[in-house]
């Protein structure tokens, strides 16, 4: 019975996911003021943060980079690309990995201006912003592929997605949390991922706290198993990885915009045992 019960909960989730609007998530969660360069307390920054330390404090390095979840999003990878010579963009939906590919091909038609991201991440490295435009050709240079996933798979991937020795290192942002019907789920998603990861590489994982829900676009609400950090913590610990990092940013009030019921958003540093 309960297997069942699992495969109807993430049954009911990909079906909340038919309605999602990357545009629209896109403006709810990545333009001003969760998205303000000029704001020491907004939340992007934040983010962009803790991935340039986590990248750059040199004991990240590998081959492959694999983005878990990627969304419509690519700031989870502007320092990464740094690192890595091959990143890999995954995704559950269509329209997502078409956003993406639209980037990709650099042919307009994109919902976001990623270049305050780019700038941004330009100057957390020392560089003039203006090397954004070196930053976004060296992105599209090692972005291989953008691929189906699906974390609720033993096997997410399709078997051919990866080298046998696996990915190097895996990033993922707000994804786990917001397509899990329960904590279970998302200690067994943790698992999954964490079988695409060689022993010793790491896992950057950002996620959100507190969020029973959030619009994947107008009047699409999309459930979200609510965690706290000790879950986060003993969720890591069962699937297998060595807690390096956790850091914890809590949303001021002007933060809390009604897009979602977030009250903080965590960001990880583990290891693959
Ligand atoms: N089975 C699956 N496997 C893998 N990916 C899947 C699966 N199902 C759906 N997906 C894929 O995962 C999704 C990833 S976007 C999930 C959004 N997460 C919640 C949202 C995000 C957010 C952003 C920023 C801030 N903030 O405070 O600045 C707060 C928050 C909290 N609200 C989506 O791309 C879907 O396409």
């Amino acid at each position: 019975m309960e297997e069942k019960g699992a495969e109807n909960g993430v049954a009911a989730m990909a079906a909340c996911y038919q309605g999602f609007d990357p545009a629209a998530y896109l403006q709810y969660n990545y333009t001003p003021p969760r998205a303000d360069f000029e704001r020491k307390d907004s939340i992007v920054p934040w983010k962009l943060a803790c991935l340039h330390k986590a990248f750059t404090e040199g004991d990240v390095s590998g081959e492959l980079l694999v983005d878990i979840g990627s969304g419509p999003t690519l700031y989870q990878v502007m320092s990464g690309c740094e690192v890595f010579n091959k990143v890999l963009l995954t995704d559950f939906l269509e329209v997502n990995r078409q956003e993406l590919r639209r980037w990709l091909q650099d042919e307009g038609g994109c919902s976001l201006d990623w270049t305050p991201f780019l700038q941004h991440v330009c100057k957390l490295e020392g560089r003039r912003p203006s090397a954004w435009t070196e930053k976004a050709a060296k992105l599209r240079q090692v972005i291989m592929d953008i691929v189906t996933i699906d974390v609720h798979c033993p096997q997410p991937l399709a078997l051919d997605a990866l080298p046998s020795a696996g990915a190097d290192c895996l990033v993922s942002c707000f994804c786990l949390e917001s397509v899990s019907p329960d904590l279970a789920a998302f200690t067994r998603a943790l698992g999954h991922i964490g079988r695409l990861l060689r022993p010793g590489g790491h896992l950057l994982l950002i996620g959100a706290l507190g969020e029973s829900y959030y619009f994947g676009g107008p009047g699409v609400k999309i459930p979200v198993v609510p965690l706290n950090e000790a879950q986060v913590c003993a969720s890591l610990k069962e699937s297998g990885y060595t807690l390096i990092r956790l850091e914890v940013y809590t949303l001021p009030q002007d933060m809390r915009v009604g897009v979602d019921d977030v009250s903080g958003v965590f960001f990880v540093k583990a290891m693959k045992e």
